[in-house]
């Protein structure tokens, strides 16, 4: 199926809510305005670009590319459609106005797009959009729907990606939380996408082709009461084939280890132990489970969400010692461990969902050292630990000051809602009506808008590093290699620099092109490989996340007057009385 790193378009599924009428009321009521007025002919250029980069940040990860092509390519209303629309909208609309939305396609559009997956900034059009007026005008809230969720997802799984590190896995479990099931949809592509390496949504796993993980419940072990609720206790060894009893083997495993990890065999759950042998006996070859069920030592049967386990953000405090996973967790989960490699098998790890996460990846890791120096067994020190509970990208930085011995964060909440900026301020603006430029004035300068048909260049200085986004009218020639070009800022007069640039990247390509996607595109690990190998052009200090340093967009000369003249021409002239 897969050809370096390409595959069939045929092969690429399309979300079954993106259609057509996924859009605004208001883009119909226009678009039979426009028909009605007899601009059934006009021609429009719409750019598609946001104003500020999201999270504080000074970047953002652009997607949602590939989804937009498929709308375009599928753009066709249905009978039912027409139907609905007959139905809904006034009855003064004119019945050819709905023959005229029958036959409507995209083949007459075209669209220039920055490639997917690149690091973008603010003002720089993401998609240009050209063709008839009604059919671009449209296209507008699908294209913005598609764009927007996609580009803050991907950034912010790009952030939690550089807050990790690349050594540690980053897993997506955020379905049960995100926005719907569409959202969960979304928020499992685009976090793979963003750099995350797989997702507990099954769903996403199949249609995406993204790596799907997990582990197991609190109500897994809360389910087992004790070592009578074990219905099966003989597991084979992997080599011989040999049955052996499981539970008698890490009963004695427990026995031996609570000498050495200092816990009292007591003080651990039988109930928890018992669901660590069903798990290991189900899965003896992926022995990955909770280990912070039980708050045994604190009375309370079931992890609570007060009382002594609590993390209160003290971190070097006595309280740590009541956490149930020093006192029955990791004594259960070592037991089962070892009984797993007396019959040939490795144990994976554990997951730790609540207390203080550095202090007690810490303490497992120790744990883990000591059995593995005690036993001879090297890999026994390397045991994977997962740590989740309501993380974001704070945490993590933070949990990096502490010293963590994590391997692996699983996150839900805060990546997938989005949680600390909830939406992307993606807008589609007409730039160019049959030729002539467009510009929507605004008190605040920032909301001004770029007029005409523009390209998009990414100049790079000596080291490699990306200096500046260059817009210029598209009549113009594109900067070149070792010369001078003189950059604007778009609206401030006496902000211009000089660079002579090292590489010129032309921002654009056409995608999208008399109905057909017009360039071979990448899958979604190529669209995440380009993540990265973007994000590696941006200097550091664009992506630190606290005050990071923006990144320029600029205008060329040409563009800077085209603007600040069309601007004159539009601002009328007031009268003082
Ligand atoms: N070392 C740490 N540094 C900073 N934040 C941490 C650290 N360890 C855990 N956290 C975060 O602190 C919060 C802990 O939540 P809280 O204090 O409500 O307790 P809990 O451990 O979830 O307890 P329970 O689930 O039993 O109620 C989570 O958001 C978690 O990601
Ligand atoms: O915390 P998030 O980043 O959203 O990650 C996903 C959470 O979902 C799971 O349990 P759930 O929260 O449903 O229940 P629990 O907290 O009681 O374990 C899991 O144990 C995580 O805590
Ligand atoms: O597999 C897991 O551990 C998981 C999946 C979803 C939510 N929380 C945890
Ligand atoms: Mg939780």
């Amino acid at each position: 199926m897969e050809d370096n790193g390409y595959r069939k378009r045929k092969k690429l599924r399309q979300n079954g809510v993106v259609r057509p009428l996924l859009t605004d009321l208001y883009q119909i009521t226009m678009a039979y305005a426009y028909w009605k007025s007899g601009k059934k002919k006009d021609h429009a250029v719409f750019d598609l670009f946001f104003r500020q980069n999201p999270f504080q940040g000074e970047f953002t990860i652009f997607a949602g590319l590939e989804e937009c092509l498929k709308f375009l390519e599928n753009f066709h209303y249905s009978e039912s459609d027409i139907v609905y629309l007959r139905e809904t909208l006034p009855s003064t609309i004119e019945s050819e106005f709905f023959d005229y939305l029958k036959n409507l396609t995209a083949k007459d559009v075209t669209v220039h797009a920055i490639e997917e997956g690149s690091v973008v900034f603010p003002r720089v059009p993401l998609l240009r959009v050209q063709g008839p007026l009604i059919i671009v005008q449209l296209l507008e809230t699908t294209l913005l729907t598609l764009i927007n969720f996609a580009s803050l997802m991907a950034t912010n799984a790009a952030r939690y990606r550089i807050a990790a590190g690349k050594q540690v896995s980053l897993l997506e479990f955020g379905l049960r939380r995100a926005q719907g099931p569409d959202g969960g949809l979304s928020a499992s592509r685009y976090a793979y996408v963003g750099g995350f390496d797989g997702t507990s949504n099954v769903l996403a796993g199949k249609l995406f082709n993204i790596p799907v993980r997990g582990t197991h419940a609190h109500s897994y072990i809360t389910s087992f009461t004790g070592t009578h609720d074990l219905h099966t206790k003989m597991l084979a060894h992997r080599v011989t084939g040999e049955e052996h009893d499981m539970l008698e083997l890490c009963q004695q495993w427990r026995k031996e280890l609570a000498k050495h990890l200092e816990t009292l065999t007591e003080e651990a759950s039988d109930g928890e132990l018992a669901a660590l042998i069903a798990f290991a006996i189900a899965f003896p070859d992926g022995f990955m489970v909770l280990v912070d069920t039980y708050d045994v030592k604190s009375g309370s049967d079931v992890k609570s969400n007060g009382g002594p386990t609590k993390f209160h953000g003290s971190r070097n405090s006595e309280p740590h010692m009541h956490w149930p996973l020093q006192r029955s967790g990791l004594l259960n989960f070592c037991a089962v461990a070892m009984a797993l490699n007396n019959l040939g098998y490795k144990a994976l790890g554990i997951r730790i969902d609540s207390g203080d996460l550095a202090y007690l990846s810490n303490k497992a890791r120790e744990t883990f050292q000591l059995v593995s120096e005690k036993y001879d067994l090297p890999w026994f020190a390397k045991l994977t630990i997962v740590a989740s509970n309501d993380i974001n990208e704070e945490t993590i930085l933070s949990l990096n000051e502490q010293g963590h011995k994590i391997d692996c964060f699983g996150i839900g909440t805060h990546l997938v809602t989005c949680q600390r900026q909830p939406a992307l301020g993606c807008v589609y603006k007409m730039v160019e009506i049959n030729g002539q430029p467009r510009i929507k004035l605004s008190q605040e300068v920032a909301k001004v808008t770029m007029p005409g048909c523009k390209s998009a260049y990414r100049l790079f200085g000596a080291n490699g590093h990306a200096l500046i986004d260059l817009l210029q009218r598209s009549v113009e020639n594109p900067p070149q290699v070792g010369e001078k070009v003189l950059c604007r800022h778009p609206f401030e007069e006496s902000k211009r620099a000089y660079v002579i640039p090292t590489r010129v990247e032309e921002l654009f390509k056409v995608y999208w092109e008399n109905g057909k996607i017009c360039q071979t595109l990448p899958t979604l690990e190529g669209i995440r490989d380009r993540v990265q190998t973007s994000l590696k052009t941006l200097r550091q200090d664009h992506k630190r996340n606290l005050n990071p340093t923006p990144y320029k967009v600029a205008v060329s000369d040409e563009l800077y007057n085209f603007i600040h003249d069309l601007w004159l021409q539009n601002a009328p002239i007031g009268e003082l009385f």
